[in-house]
């Protein structure tokens, strides 16, 4: 379980300084997928920033297992957007998967054991030996979240995965994390400003509005398995989408 508390974060030093984050309270159950949904600039990286323990908050609290969060806390592995930039070009994609497991104290043996269930995991098993920059955008990511699945992580924190991606690359990579979210048993916090991909993914959607409030909190109980057809045919699907375009345009009829 993820507790977040009267979280607010302000950048440097100035107390009166605008804040990122200004009053954020919500949960997040073991084993849920969480969508975190709000406009540019509304302070969705900072929060997970801040989630992360990368960087600390100016006040309120954050529990992970009723532990707070200071610093990046073992279980919990992160995958940006930028995925050119997280994965080390001088590294084949094997080594970009496996050495943060040295970081772990995971023996050799077993960090090569869980690199190849990963890269399998994300269909990736023939590339071990290439390096990132021989690999598409979209293979490159996948590397990124084998990454982070071969740390077996209890929460796995996205910002924005496939945002620079392709739409069929996107679609391709959203039922994989879902696939993966099932057989891994990981809670998910995934930050988009895609209302569709949020709708798609998760079993609770939270809309931010500047400066990161959570402004609307909305369950989504669309049937599991989803299919990028069947799914999105959906009334409810519809629906849902509507609901929340119209909290992002900050119509309060919707809210
Ligand atoms: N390192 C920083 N120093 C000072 N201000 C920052 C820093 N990072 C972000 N900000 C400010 O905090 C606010 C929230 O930014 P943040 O990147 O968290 O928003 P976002 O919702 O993730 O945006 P986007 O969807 O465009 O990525 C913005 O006003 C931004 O200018």
């Amino acid at each position: 379980m993820l507790e977040v508390s009267r979280l607010r974060k302000v950048y440097g030093a100035d107390p009166q300084a605008a804040p990122a984050i200004d009053d954020v309270t919500f949960s997040v159950a073991d084993r849920e997928f969480v969508c975190i949904l709000g406009s540019s600039g509304c302070g969705k990286s900072t929060l997970l920033r801040c989630l992360s323990g990368l960087i600390p908050a100016t006040s309120g609290e954050i529990l992970l297992h009723g532990d707070p969060v200071l610093a990046p806390p073992k279980d919990m592995a992160f995958v940006f957007q930028d995925y050119s930039r997280s994965l080390l070009p001088w590294m084949t994609v094997a080594r970009n998967v496996s050495f943060p497991l040295r970081y772990k104290g995971v023996s050799k043996e077993d960090a090569q054991k869980a690199t190849e269930e990963a890269l399998e995991a994300v269909g990736l098993s023939g590339r071990q030996k290439r390096y990132p920059w021989q690999l598409s955008g979209g293979m490159q990511q996948r590397v990124a979240i084998a990454r982070a699945l071969a740390y077996r992580p209890k929460i796995l924190l996205m910002d924005e995965p496939f945002a620079s991606l392709d739409a069929q690359t996107r679609f391709d990579l959203e039922d994989l994390l879902l696939d993966i979210w099932r057989r891994f048993d990981v809670t998910v916090l995934f930050i988009t400003h895609d209302i569709d991909e949020a709708v798609y993914l998760a079993d609770r959607v939270l809309v931010l509005e500047a400066p990161a409030k959570v402004a609307l909190d909305v369950d989504i109980p669309l049937p599991r398995p989803r299919d990028q057809l069947k799914t999105k045919q959906l009334p409810e699907f519809a629906e849902l989408r509507t609901r929340l375009f119209s909290a992002i345009q900050r119509e309060p009829a919707a809210l």
